[in-house]
């Protein structure tokens, strides 16, 4: 699995929101998508899943232009997880993790065996399985959450692509969560989360991609990515740093001034 995007622009309520933004992702690395609020995360996001097209640029999947694809072969494909979008519909979890199956279904195909197997694997991994009987619309923000990702895992695609999919949850299911984005990288699977928790992109993350202002200000591993400098440009904060083992962490701690002075 490849994707190739080049030169990717985006306009919004008459505004450009993404500028010439090129990059490729290849299964096996678990990818932040990282960035201060209103950077262009979401609009890239869609823009990758095949669900909004550029403005300008292309997206190339495996080789090939993905607006033509097609959506359901792009469906199979690429699965998206949407920022926290409310659930009004009278689904019960599990049949809402079904519906991560509806790409691989042909137009009369009932559920198969390897439907159920696929969506009991995805309600096993986000510790949902004794929530699959709940209406979702009764789920607490963060339990709904993590059906929604059971319903994208349930589709089994190639490449995964997850708006913020660890903000609603708590300490530990976001830490389940992240091991299972990263194990799922390991096992072949490309994998891209919009993140905004910085101590777990620099924990998890193999490679972080940092948006600001609608360009890529940075691109590598976390050490790399997670500069002072660039703390300081994208975010307008200075952190504390530490390591565990070879990876890095840190905490962010203060939010600086236009002139780079802590400002509270
Ligand atoms: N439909 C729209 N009309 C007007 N402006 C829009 C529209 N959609 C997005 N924008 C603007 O485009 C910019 C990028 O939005 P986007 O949702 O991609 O940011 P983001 O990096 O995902 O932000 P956040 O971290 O807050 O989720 C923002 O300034 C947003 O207000």
């Amino acid at each position: 699995m490849r994707i190739d995007a080049t030169g990717i622009t985006a306009s919004a309520g008459g505004r450009r929101v993404l500028s010439d933004v090129t990059l490729n992702l290849q299964a096996g690395a678990f990818v932040g998508l990282i960035g201060p609020n209103g950077a262009g995360k979401t609009t890239l996001l869609r823009i990758l899943a095949g669900l909004a097209p550029p403005a300008a640029g292309t997206v190339a999947f495996d080789g090939a232009d993905a607006a033509r694809l097609g959506r359901r072969a792009l469906a199979r494909r690429i699965a998206y997880l949407a920022q926290d979008g409310p659930v009004h519909w009278p689904l019960r979890a599990e049949a809402l993790a079904m519906l991560g199956r509806l790409p691989h279904r042909g137009m009369l195909g009932g559920v198969t065996a390897a439907d159920r197997a696929a969506v009991e694997r995805a309600l096993a991994r986000t510790d949902t399985l004794h929530l699959r009987r709940r209406i979702v619309g009764t789920l607490s923000g963060g339990e709904r959450m993590r059906v929604l990702l059971a319903r994208t895992l349930a589709t089994e695609a190639a490449l995964l692509l997850a708006d913020e999919p660890v903000a609603a949850l708590d300490p530990r299911h976001q830490l389940e969560t992240m091991a299972l984005l990263r194990d799922a990288a390991r096992s072949g699977t490309g994998v891209v989360a919009v993140l905004h928790d910085l101590t777990l992109a620099a924990r998890f993350c193999d490679r972080l991609i940092l948006l600001s202002d609608g360009a890529v200000l940075a691109d590598g591993p976390p050490d790399q990515t997670l500069t002072d400098a660039n703390l300081r440009d994208a975010y307008g904060i200075a952190a504390h740093r530490g390591r565990v083992g070879d990876r890095p962490f840190l905490l962010p701690w203060t939010a600086l001034s236009t002139q780079g002075e802590p400002a509270r």
